[in-house]
């Protein structure tokens, strides 16, 4: 099986504070891969790297086979590859209609499968009725989904989702849950982070934990649980010392 991604002692510092350290992520494709950390531990930043939104300080990446620090090849990865950055980056002032007709023309994609794949997925996920309301003006959780539409719209072998389920309600997750798996199965690639760690034991089969920037494993999702719960190896691998920590005696009476 190719490796959909691979990096090689990637790192990225911000000042002198390295933020990610040294990592060796290693994807393969076909598979949904779960990469989780403690608040701070550097997954955004991976992400930002892995879709060249950010450079790194130092190591390599390579995305689809493409290596992305030459400007060509990565060019040509980012044609196949969705993203649902941290920060969302939507057009503020345009309708989701209006939002997916500009990504598809950016993928020059034709006017007809745009029209009629928007349709389908502002249907899909609920936001077919919200007219000309700009997504400015939509709420957390709408926002999630217009971009998770938007990196769906031209149809990618990979997607790179930061925290797709943050503030997405109950009904709407299970439809992208149902959507992923379809997506995986059919022989695509995701790459998540989350924190919700139900969902990520329910459709990861590979799971990269990441802590202080280091990672810290790597492997099947079964490997990692050890007939564990994903919740408990999580904590024993990224964060023992924070449970252990002493407990605010002061909160235990009440005023
Ligand atoms: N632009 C920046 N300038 C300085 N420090 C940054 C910047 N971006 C991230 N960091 C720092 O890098 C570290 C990793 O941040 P990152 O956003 O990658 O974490 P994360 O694992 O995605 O966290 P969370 O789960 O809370 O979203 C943090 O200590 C953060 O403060």
């Amino acid at each position: 099986m190719s490796l959909a991604i691979e990096t090689h002692r990637l790192a990225r510092d911000f000042g002198d504070f390295r933020a990610v350290d040294g990592l060796d992520l290693r994807v393969e494709g076909g598979t949904f891969y779960g990469f989780l950390g403690p608040n701070g531990a550097g997954k955004s930043t991976t992400i930002k790297m892995l879709t060249g939104l950010l450079a790194p300080s130092a190591g390599s990446v390579r995305v689809l086979g493409r290596d992305m620090s030459d400007h060509v090849q990565a060019l040509d990865a980012r044609r196949h590859i969705g993203v649902i950055a941290e920060n969302l980056s939507l057009f503020d002032n345009l309708t989701a209609r209006e939002y997916l007709t500009f990504v598809g023309r950016m993928h020059l994609m034709p006017r007809a499968t745009v029209r009629a794949r928007a349709d389908e997925l502002l249907d899909l996920l609920g936001l077919a009725d919200e007219g000309t309301k700009l997504s400015l003006e939509y709420s957390h959780g709408m926002k999630k989904k217009l971009a998770l539409a938007a990196a769906l719209l031209p149809n990618p072998d990979l997607l790179f989702l930061d925290e797709p389920f943050e503030g997405v309600d109950a009904i709407t997750s299970r439809v992208i849950r149902d959507l992923l798996a379809g997506f995986v199965a059919r022989g695509s690639t995701v790459f998540l982070t989350s924190h919700v760690l139900e969902i990520v034991e329910r459709l990861c089969t590979h799971v990269g934990i990441i802590a202080g920037g280091r990672l810290v494993e790597q492997a099947s999702l079964e490997l990692i649980r050890q007939g564990d719960t994903l919740e408990n190896r999580f904590i024993q691998l990224a964060g023992a010392d924070a449970v252990a920590a002493p407990k605010l005696a002061w909160l235990e009476v009440a005023q």
